[in-house]
């Protein structure tokens, strides 16, 4: 009897997915069957032999892994949109396919960021501490009272212009904003792809801006949205707050590390930055509850659901296993990374 093609997939996918998986006799699917993240001791250890590999972001690919798989792994399917977890090199130079999910999280990503925006300048996440820490009695309405920064008339800052950045500037224009601005890694110059064409046709000044210090002391609402790198790592210092102003949030969607966590607590400890929504984090999940960024009271931080509607993580595991299936079978993917 021939060899079944063996396929590693390191989480429990949601149902549609799963059964299109399933379908698929020929294979010998091997499978972490939880919803908790996978060991990195079975992962290896069942890696080897394995043609495909679907991971989420919170495993590894490296060399290490891609030595325990074998010089017969063809192709990596990454239920994310953020391939920071992935050493592309170490994959291009073994002709291994890399498979992803960026278009389908677009609007559950920029809808969260919205809110995270909202929640920073409305003072959500301190508010609700209050009512919930019974302090209301203490704090009768009084006309300053919790007040933050408005949203309308204020100038948007993007860290990287991609889809979600552009489908959160969509969302923010009917708020009234009165500009954007954004930084790419080509500073200066316009972004390529007008994903939702508002670029073009927005009523209000859409512009590249020259550097990171342009768009720190510019923007009102800095938008962290790009992909971390060893040039964004830490790009959110101390010098960028510095340069921030004082009643200006800062909303992180992207990966952790790109906001140095040390520099972000000063910044709210003294005052220098009005306040942070975020979805991630540095050494995200393990944050306990004694950690200095959880005394800020103008900190919201919600543990990296920006792409958790119960429509977009069907949609990202379907894509998943889409993108796995046609890597094995040389087909084209939904979305591949061009390595
Ligand atoms: O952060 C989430 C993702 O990369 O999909």
């Amino acid at each position: 009897m021939a060899q079944r093609t063996k396929v590693v997939v390191t989480r429990q996918l949601i149902d549609e997915a799963q059964r299109l998986l399933d379908t698929n006799t020929d294979l010998e699917i091997v499978q972490w069957h939880s919803s908790n993240p996978c060991d990195r001791s079975w992962l290896l250890e069942h890696a080897k032999g394995a043609t495909g590999v679907l991971v989420m972001l919170s495993d590894k690919v490296d060399e290490e892994l891609l030595q325990a798989a074998g010089a017969q792994l063809k192709v990596i399917a990454s239920f994310s949109v953020g391939t920071d977890h992935v050493d592309r090199e170490a994959l291009k130079k073994r002709n291994i396919r890399l498979g992803y999910t960026p278009t389908c999280l677009t609007d559950a990503v920029a809808d969260l960021t919205v809110m995270l925006i909202l929640m920073a300048q409305r003072r959500a996440g301190e508010s609700m501490g209050k009512v919930l820490a019974g302090e209301w009695p203490q704090m009768p309405w009084h006309p300053l009272l919790m007040t933050g920064p408005q949203i309308s008339r204020s100038t948007v800052g993007f860290l990287g212009f991609g889809r979600i950045g552009q489908a959160t500037l969509k969302r923010l224009l009917p708020f009234g904003i009165s500009r954007a601005i954004y930084l790419t890694s080509k500073p200066g110059e316009p972004v390529q792809e007008d994903h939702f064409g508002i670029i073009k046709e927005a009523a209000i000044p859409i512009e590249p801006a020259k550097n990171w210090e342009q768009l720190a002391s510019e923007s009102d609402i800095v938008v962290v949205g790009c992909a971390l790198t060893p040039s964004t790592k830490h790009l959110v210092s101390t010098e960028f707050f510095s340069k921030m102003k004082k009643r200006a949030v800062i909303v992180n969607i992207a990966r952790g590390p790109i906001i140095d966590t040390n520099a972000l607590v000063e910044a709210l400890a003294q005052e220098k930055i009005f306040g942070a929504g975020l979805d991630v984090i540095e050494n995200e999940p393990n944050i306990s509850a004694d950690h200095p960024l959880l005394k800020q009271p103008r900190c919201v931080l919600v543990p990296h659901i920006g792409s958790a509607t119960i429509e977009t993580r069907e949609q990202m595991a379907t894509e998943s296993v889409k993108n796995l299936l046609a890597g094995l079978k040389d087909e084209a993917m939904v979305n591949e990374v061009e390595l």
